[in-house]
């Protein structure tokens, strides 16, 4: 029932294309009477008509209890490098947090000079798999790359006719990066007659866009946006043309045309030989977020509105984190030839140092937060040191040294001693800002904000053992601390505070809505003592781990007995409730 849900939740958005692939002889105004019920007194009814839905396609279906995750089936040609095809579609849906399904209608001989062999499956067996999946998995997007034989093609309009999915992602794979030729001419007319008016989206490069149509090479960004609206004529709803190969360009171009709206995508070029597979990547990852049902559920819900602006996002969202990936990679060394595959998962680098960290990093080390601060020391007449003490004796988890006015000299001076300190109580120790300090002294790893230094120049530095955490303030600082191989978020400031000048406050909401966001755990921090830490952890969200305090314990007498107390009432909201 959980997955009749989900399924008719997503459903509903993508009513044009659902249509286009309705079982056969099931009637239209039923399948059209999912899209306008999106109200959660509907869901039940929703519910019932999916699981109608999913009898029709096999009667022996039973309703499995439990979550339903989001799937893509990619049906492409296998990649022996693996930096293209089905190996990069099934990296790039597990990087984008989706289940893939696999469909292989080739196995090609290739690596990072070219494609030294193609062995067509024979479209009876491209059938069968397709079945095989498409009958018992719940598939929500289907994404196709390599269809190397018009056969194939036929078969797999076939398939869908018959098992009917929420969306198809048309990659027309014609040509690789090596120039090698992927697809018999006979294909061309099947797919224009056939897929392209089923896709939700087709995203050709410049010579396979001209080659769907027919026409002379692609060469500015004018013809772009000619080719873009000649293929919304063959029938797909959406059409992205990749301008990844138009010459004399800084910017990477790249042309959305929903039907109605056409926009530019620029991005900067990124100066890498790793671009082997980004094609297929930047499908998959469409049809990932597809699959998630999160922009596109939005874009068909307005779609009216503002559709060209929620599918922007949507596209972007996919373009950001192939870029992102892209700069990740740019020096890695995979294969000798002239386009070499990137790391979809920006981890690969981590485990160049001998000694990988597994799990060095444990995320409930997080609950009570202590960030020391000179001035308060020097008020109080404590030494950094004699504070830390204090800090981790009354039950601090983790300490960070943020020293704001010290000589550099000295700051390592006392990161020493108080690291020395951390250690013999099993704490970690960070230092704020500072990765030079963090380095001379050993310390456990840093604290950086969204000026400091970036994440991944710091990982670089520090290596991969080392904690990184940053100030995030919003989701998308969330997913970039994440993409930047970030181990924890600090959020805040939560309340005002006078601790940090000018500092915006995002209160209990923004704090939530960042937890929701990450997909890296969170400390809470801004103006949090005893009097409100309560109400901080009483937001209920399972990425918020516990609050950093700066005031609350170094701008006090006895720095001992308030993180005692402080610690008390995180452990009764925590663990007494
Ligand atoms: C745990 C934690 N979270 C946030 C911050 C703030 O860092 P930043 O934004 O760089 O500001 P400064 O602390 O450097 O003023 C932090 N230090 N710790
Ligand atoms: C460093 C920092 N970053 C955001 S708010 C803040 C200051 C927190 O200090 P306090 O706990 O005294 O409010
Ligand atoms: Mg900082």
């Amino acid at each position: 029932m959980a997955y009749a849900q989900a399924l008719c939740a997503s459903i509903s958005y993508a009513s044009a294309s659902f249509n286009k692939v309705l079982p056969q002889g099931f009637p239209q105004s039923k399948g059209l009477s999912y899209f306008v019920m999106n109200s959660r007194a509907n869901q039940a009814k929703q519910a019932h008509i999916c699981a109608e839905i999913q009898r029709e396609r096999d009667p022996m279906a039973k309703d499995h209890a439990g979550i339903k995750v989001p799937h893509v089936l990619t049906v492409a040609g296998s990649d022996s490098g693996a930096g293209a095809g089905i190996q990069a579609d099934l990296k790039a849906c597990a990087a984008r947090g989706v289940y893939c399904s696999t469909v292989i209608t080739s196995v090609t001989a290739q690596n990072t000079v070219g494609v030294q062999g193609v062995n067509i499956v024979p479209e009876e067996f491209v059938a069968k798999q397709l079945k095989s999946v498409l009958s018992d998995m719940q598939v929500d997007v289907v994404k196709t790359g390599m269809l190397p034989s018009s056969g194939i093609v036929k078969v797999l309009h076939q398939s869908l006719k018959d098992f009917p999915v929420r969306g198809l992602v048309v990659d027309p794979v014609m040509v690789s990066t090596s120039g090698d030729v992927l697809a018999a001419p006979s294909v061309l007319q099947v797919f224009r007659e056939q897929l392209l008016p089923m896709a939700d989206i087709v995203t050709p490069n410049l010579k396979e866009a001209s080659a769907l149509l027919g026409s002379p090479k692609l060469e500015t960004v004018g013809d772009m946006h000619a080719a873009a609206k000649a293929l919304h004529d063959m029938g797909p709803r959406n059409v992205l043309v990749k301008g990844g190969d138009l010459p004399d360009s800084l910017d990477a171009i790249d042309i959305f045309y929903d039907g109605k709206n056409i926009f530019e995508l620029r991005s900067s070029r990124i100066k890498t030989r790793n671009t082997h597979g980004t094609g297929c990547s930047l499908a998959s990852c469409i049809a990932a977020e597809l699959a998630k049902g999160s922009s596109m559920l939005q874009a068909v819900k307005v779609k009216y509105a503002c559709n060209d602006v929620v599918l922007k996002q949507f596209t972007l969202a996919a373009k950001h984190y192939i870029e992102a990936s892209l700069d990740y990679s740019r020096d890695l060394v995979i294969g000798n030839g002239r386009q070499g595959p990137f790391d979809h998962f920006l981890r690969l680098k981590r485990n160049m140092h001998s000694t990988y960290r597994e799990n060095a990093f444990d995320p409930s080390d997080l609950f009570l937060y202590a960030v020391t601060d000179s001035r308060m020391n020097k008020k109080w007449g404590h030494s950094i040191s004699d504070a830390v003490k204090a800090a981790v004796e009354g039950g601090a988890t983790i300490v960070q040294l943020r020293e704001k006015d010290i000589e550099t000299r000295d700051f390592v001076e006392a990161a020493k001693s108080c690291l020395e300190i951390c250690r013999s109580h099993g704490v970690p120790f960070l230092i704020n800002d500072r990765v030079d300090v963090a380095l001379a002294c050993d310390a456990d790893g840093v604290h950086v904000g969204q000026s400091d230094m970036p994440v991944r120049v710091a990982r670089d530095l520090l290596g991969p053992e080392k904690i990184i955490g940053v100030s995030c303030k919003t989701p998308v600082h969330a997913e970039q601390a994440w993409v930047d191989g970030a181990d924890y978020i600090g959020c805040g400031g939560v309340f005002p505070t006078n601790t940090k000048e000018n500092n915006i406050t995002v209160g209990l909401d923004g704090l939530k809505t960042v937890c929701m966001a990450s997909k890296l755990p969170v400390v809470a921090i801004g103006g949090i003592g005893i009097l409100n830490a309560r109400s901080v952890m009483e937001i209920n969200e399972s990425q918020l781990k516990g609050v950093a305090v700066v005031s609350a314990l170094f701008d006090r007498e006895c720095v001992l007995t308030e993180t005692k107390k402080l610690h008390s009432v995180l452990m009764e909201v925590t663990y007494m409730k």
